[in-house]
């Protein structure tokens, strides 16, 4: 069972889950969908890696942040509710690891009571360096177990390296951008990823 956060929203946490989901033989499941404007992440992750999906316990419509996209919709999530199924599944959150679940709950909070290995998506690109260290500080403040860094993009040797030494955090290695993406170069690129243990 891990958990799948990034450093933003669109850095590829679901492309990344699905790369996940695939190399671990796992299933796949995504607590609150916040909009549908590019289907949903679990239609995705299901397309790309063939594996097992849960329902989401939330849909809402809006593409925002889930405590705002449930106000908009009239519902109320209840932090109660959102346990993990049983089994091996990786979970992915939504945005990055402070986006707010509620007003009183933030993923990062979240992650904190589930106490399971935690995936941080990050870019290759410039800026990714604060990024990284601004989410590592966050989930170490609430005592969130730090799996590993999985990052994406064209690689970036020094950006990668400070990270995880200034960090003091793994890495699971990196997805290029792939063009075209399919569940065959997916596959291909998540072979390459150094998964022991997880
Ligand atoms: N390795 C990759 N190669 C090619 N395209 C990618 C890759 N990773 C992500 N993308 C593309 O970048 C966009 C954002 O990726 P993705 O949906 O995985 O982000 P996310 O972090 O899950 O966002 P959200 O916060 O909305 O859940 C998508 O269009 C996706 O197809
Ligand atoms: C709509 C988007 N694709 C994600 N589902 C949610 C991203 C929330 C980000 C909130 C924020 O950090 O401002
Ligand atoms: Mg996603």
């Amino acid at each position: 069972m891990i958990v799948v956060t990034g450093t933003d929203t669109g850095v590829g946490k679901t492309v990344a889950s699905a790369a996940l989901a695939w190399r671990l033989g796992a299933s796949y499941w995504k607590p609150i969908q916040a909009g549908f404007d590019d289907g949903s992440d679990t239609a995705t992750v299901a397309q790309l890696s063939g594996a097992q999906v849960f329902p989401e316990a939330y849909r809402l419509n809006t593409p925002c942040s889930p405590h705002r996209a449930a106000e908009i919709d009239g519902i109320v999530i209840d932090p109660a509710s959102l346990n993990p199924p049983a089994g091996r599944v990786v979970i992915e959150g939504a945005g990055g690891a402070l986006v707010p679940v509620t007003r009183e709950l933030l993923y990062a909070d979240l992650f904190a009571r589930w106490q399971l290995p935690t995936v941080i998506v990050a870019r290759t690109a410039l800026g990714t360096i604060n990024h990284s260290l601004l989410t590592i500080e966050a989930l170490r403040a609430r005592q969130v177990p730090i799996a590993g860094f999985l990052f994406v993009g064209e690689e970036v040797l020094d950006s990668q390296a400070t990270i995880c030494v200034i960090g003091q955090v793994r890495s699971l290695g990196r997805l290029p951008v792939l063009d075209p993406l399919t569940p065959q170069s997916l596959q291909g690129a998540a072979a390459a990823l150094d998964l022991d243990g997880l």
